[in-house]
């Protein structure tokens, strides 16, 4: 197809759509109006802490869309980039303002004009290019283009347009629209790429927690970097990123994977993992002799050959903690000829191709985009011989297990006595560690530092009980009482993160907030902007419980309990990292978080934290009222091979509910 037959289809495309609204807008626009009059407009344009211009069309409709969003009414973002792509004829480079385009009616568009106050001189150009599709949650406002509507036909619509263009749709098997987003490359300087934050006043307490290692013949923990062995430039990588001592997952893990034996860890959260995976992830021992001979045959021939072979995989369920594992990996393998690269979901597919092309060893990805580069012939799994699961408990849960066993089966990856599996978290509840043997040589290593699925006692934990109508206020209060400190407000729905988020701008608490449903540009400007404390509070649901490492978070409040004990563990686990003391605070509605009493009486004792008298007695009668357990989930203290595990659930409940991600509607991937 030429590009004026493009256009022209596009055009076709674009009245469409536009014919469309306007059928489903009849009598609606009273309601838009409405709402697009409050000024939560404002709260929302300034919610990523940049004024939106309103000189450009695009600009206008992200504006809209992120207010729709704002308020509650939930917006599909992000994909339809495609449609300013394709019927604009704005080209990848260029910069494409805003995530969320949104086809309105030509009606529509010229109100949203006179409601930035600013001029917009190509309305019609805007109408005919953009694409509607808005999905309203609220009833109030929905009548009329609610779920299913929009949504369905567009997504139609839309695939036939990206389905012209292989390379660049999000997957092979699902060519849905076409996502733009190539993100902002990595630091380059050695300054920031070895940032870090100090270990905290407790530190050197990590050498009290107990450390059971089971399995035969375990080799003997190292005490101090230098008997890890590692080659000259990793002892350099490894103090410049100002590590001194290893933790104690470090002191035991290292040898057991430098002596190829397969591993299960658990370790408290915020005691360094992750570490222990990135500082395999240069695997000193032989990938560093097999990378040398890959220079020696040629760098040029491996960077250039249409088909990748990593030696290593790491794969965590999510975008933001890959990403945060790569640049880890990245730091370790600094100066070395190892070349990690990160591949997720929501960036551009012919970036992360390019990306990989170049060359890589080390492999840190999320499932899906991972199966979708192996589909697409650019990723070759023969020459894997680390297969590392971060948050191996959540990767191996309802949500992932296919997943991963699809991995492990796929075409030309060595079975596992041929290749070293290495498995990660802070929890592994019985029936996942049963699982996760499946993964592993029958020989493996269990390794648990502290109580497994225990909480980090540098978190000081306090639980309030609430109603469902008191918690807005409380929270208010409670953030105004902290000041600019960083905190984190896990809320379970992406909607709530979105409301919350809202309200606490209005508040003039400058707030930004994480959730599967917000495109990947804002998913990291977020996270960004609360990293650099730009915006100190950031609202977030499970999607950010696991595994991120932000500094000086001081505070974590759970706005909504989470669903299941365990990610209450990763949840408060933001906070107190590497020997640091942090608080977190949950507002406990017993109406609807009865059936996690009883587990969370259980962690608050384990961590030695005080448990509020009425909790004992909501845990006492959530226990009488106990029922049928279909997971049968129990929470191990120990290797299940041991056979020694107790109960610490037995609860039927929204704790043992089937999504496994916590957040009732999120996406992780
Ligand atoms: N030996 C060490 N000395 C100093 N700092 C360390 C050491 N090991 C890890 N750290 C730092 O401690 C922080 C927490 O480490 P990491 O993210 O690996 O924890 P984790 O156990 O994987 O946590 P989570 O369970 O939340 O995933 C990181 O900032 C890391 O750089």
């Amino acid at each position: 197809m030429d590009d004026w037959e493009e256009e022209q289809e596009a055009q076709d495309l674009t009245r469409q759509i536009v014919k469309g609204v306007e059928e489903d807008f009849e009598g609606e626009e009273e309601a838009l109006r409405t709402t697009l009059n409050q000024k939560q407009m404002r709260m929302a344009t300034m919610l990523d802490g940049k004024e939106m211009k309103a000189e450009e069309g695009a600009v206008v409709v992200f504006a809209v869309a992120s207010a729709m969003t704002m308020m509650g009414m939930e917006t599909t973002v992000g994909e339809e980039v495609i449609e300013l792509e394709t019927v604009m004829g704005v080209k990848e480079e260029e910069e494409v303002v805003g995530g969320f385009v949104v086809v309105f009616a030509m009606k529509t568009m010229k109100m949203e004009a006179t409601m930035l106050g600013k001029g917009v001189k190509a309305e019609e150009e805007v109408v005919s290019a953009v694409a509607f599709r808005m999905v309203c949650g609220d009833d109030s406002r929905s009548k009329g283009f609610g779920r299913g509507g929009f949504r369905g036909r567009n997504e139609e619509v839309f695939s036939k347009v990206t389905t012209a263009d292989n390379l660049d749709s999000e997957t092979t098997e699902n060519a849905g629209p076409k996502v733009v987003y190539v993100p902002p490359p990595p630091p380059e300087e050695e300054s920031s790429i070895f940032s870090h934050y100090a270990t905290g006043i407790n530190f050197d307490k990590y050498d009290d927690i107990l450390v059971d290692v089971s399995g035969s013949n375990p080799p003997k923990a190292i005490m101090t970097f230098e008997e890890a062995a590692l080659c000259e430039s990793l002892n350099k990588n490894v103090s410049k990123s100002g590590y001194v001592k290893p933790t104690p997952v470090q002191k035991h893990g290292i040898p057991i994977i430098s002596a190829g034996r397969d591993l299960m860890a658990c370790a408290q959260t915020g005691s360094g993992k992750t570490a222990s995976v990135a500082l395999r992830s240069d695997l000193a021992a032989f990938l560093l002799p097999i990378l040398q001979q890959l220079m020696n045959d040629g760098v040029a021939a491996s960077k250039f050959s249409e088909i990748q072979e990593p030696e290593a995989i790491i794969v965590a369920p999510t975008r933001e903690l890959i990403n945060q594992i790569y640049l880890e990996a990245r730091k370790f393998a600094y100066g070395t000829c190892v070349r990690p690269v990160v591949v997720y979901g929501g960036i551009n597919t012919g970036y992360t191709i390019r990306e990989v092309l170049k060359g890589c060893n080390v492999l840190c990805a999320t499932p899906g985009r991972l199966h979708d580069l192996i589909g697409r012939g650019k990723i070759g799994l023969s020459k894997v011989r680390y297969l590392v699961l971060d948050e191996a408990d959540r990767m191996l849960d309802m949500g992932f297990e296919q997943e991963m066993r699809k991995l492990v089966a796929s075409p030309g990856m060595p079975p596992k006595e041929e290749r070293q599996t290495l498995m990660f978290s802070a929890t592994y509840p019985e029936d996942i560690q049963r699982l996760a043997a499946d993964f592993l040589k029958v020989d493996y290593i269990f390794l648990a530092v502290g109580v497994v699925g225990g909480a980090c006692s540098d978190v000081e934990q306090t639980i309030i009980q609430v109603d469902q109508y008191s918690k807005r206020d409380q929270l208010l209060e409670l953030l105004k009482s902290v000041g600019n400190e960083r905190t984190m407000v896990f809320v379970e729905t992406k909607r709530s993160a979105d409301f919350i988020a809202t309200f606490l701008c209005q508040e003039k608490l400058p707030t930004t907030s994480i959730h599967g449903d917000r495109e990947q540009r804002e998913r990291e400007k977020a996270l960004g902007d609360f990293r650099s404390g730009q915006c100190p509070v950031l609202v977030a649901t499970s999607v950010a419980a696991r595994g991120l490492d932000i500094e000086q978070v001081q505070h974590v409040v759970n706005f909504d309990m989470p669903s299941n004990i365990d990610e209450y563990v990763h949840r408060i686990g933001r906070t107190g990292r590497c020997g640091n003391t942090g608080r977190a605070v949950s507002f406990f509605n017993p109406e609807s978080d009865a059936p996690l009493a009883r587990s969370l009486v259980k962690v608050l004792s384990g961590a030695q934290q005080e448990v509020p008298k009425w909790l004992e007695e909501v845990a006492f009668s959530a226990h009488e009222t106990t029922g049928f357990n279909p997971r049968g989930k129990v929470f191990a203290s120990t290797d299940t091979r041991k056979g020694g595990s107790f109960k610490i659930d037995d609860s039927p409940s929204k704790a043992l509910a089937p999504s496994p991600a916590g957040a009732d509607d999120e996406e992780w991937e």
